[in-house]
């Protein structure tokens, strides 16, 4: 495998780096963000929170404006930010001035769908093929834990709740919690999955939850002045199927903040933390 690194910075005595690869699951070549704290220096494996971003982002969004290094390099944590769809000339994108599908828009999941099916499988790469990777070539254990804000929220619940065993900890930041019963995620499985909506329902937090094999440490964070609360984002229906299936979930409602990395900024701290115990880096 082929790891051609692109950037490296020094940040609180760590190193915030960004590598690109060719992808064969995605069949492109793909870039990530890794940041490896201090303790990484010492080259025993250290656990992996891997951050899934949203609509119209890159591997680059969360790294430069969620201010999570410096409490990531107390803990010990690698931070490993996938890109957010396949990208380059031979991937299919949508009409110009629709960011809401195609690039930046892979809703982590597994196309069936012409154009679509062929580069759009980020679910398998963000499950398997970025862990692997990962795990092959820097000092990453695999304990791994699993975030993301909004399209990146619904994937990161979506992609614990379908590889049990996989994770430890799962959180998200304002998720599209119900993805079948809102405009960005019907569009998306219309595309991605096609027009049988039996077939979406694999995809949808707020189903699976219902069907989920293991508990693992749940929280969300969504923000009150949230322009797309009650449009796209839909917790309500998530807090519903938890309850109905026993499944333990904390979820916070703050009022004043919006669908910013300004909110996720001002709280990544205490996912962190909620993800470092699951992950054995502090007492529980
Ligand atoms: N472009 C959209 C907003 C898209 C948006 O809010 N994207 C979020 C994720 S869903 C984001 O993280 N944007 C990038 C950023 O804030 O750095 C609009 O104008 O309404």
């Amino acid at each position: 495998m082929d790891l051609e690194k692109l950037s490296d910075s020094l940040c609180f005595g760590g190193r915030q780096q960004r590598w690109r690869h060719r992808s064969a699951t995605l069949g492109c070549e793909m870039s990530f963000s890794v940041y490896l704290p201090p303790q990484a220096e010492a080259g025993a494996p250290l656990p992996v929170l891997y951050w899934l971003s949203g609509l119209t982002c890159t591997d680059e969004n969360f790294v430069q404006k969620a201010g999570a290094q410096r409490t990531a390099a107390q803990l010990g944590l690698i931070l490993v930010c996938p890109d957010t769809s396949p990208r380059g000339a031979e991937v299919a994108r949508a009409p110009d001035g629709e960011w809401d599908l195609g690039l930046s828009a892979g809703f982590y999941l597994n196309a069936s769908e012409a154009p679509w099916a062929s580069h759009y499988r980020m679910h398998d790469y963000v499950a398997d093929e970025l862990p692997s990777l990962i795990e092959a070539h820097f000092p990453a254990s695999d304990r791994r834990a699993i975030s993301g804000h909004s399209m990146g929220g619904h994937g990161a619940l979506v992609t614990a709740l379908r590889r049990p065993g996989r994770y430890r900890s799962v959180s998200a930041f304002a998720p599209i919690c119900h993805p079948c019963d809102c405009p960005w995620g019907q569009k998306a499985f219309r595309h991605y999955l096609g027009d049988d909506e039996s077939r979406w329902q694999a995809w949808d937090a707020s189903v699976l939850i219902g069907q989920a094999q293991e508990r693992l440490p749940l929280l969300i964070d969504q923000g009150e002045a949230d322009a797309f609360l009650a449009s796209q984002l839909r917790p309500e229906a998530l807090v519903a199927a938890a309850s109905a299936a026993g499944y333990p979930l904390t979820l916070r409602r703050h009022p004043g903040y919006d669908h910013s990395y300004f909110f996720i900024a001002s709280l990544i701290d205490e996912h962190l933390h909620h993800h470092a115990k699951a992950l054995g880096r502090l007492a529980s």
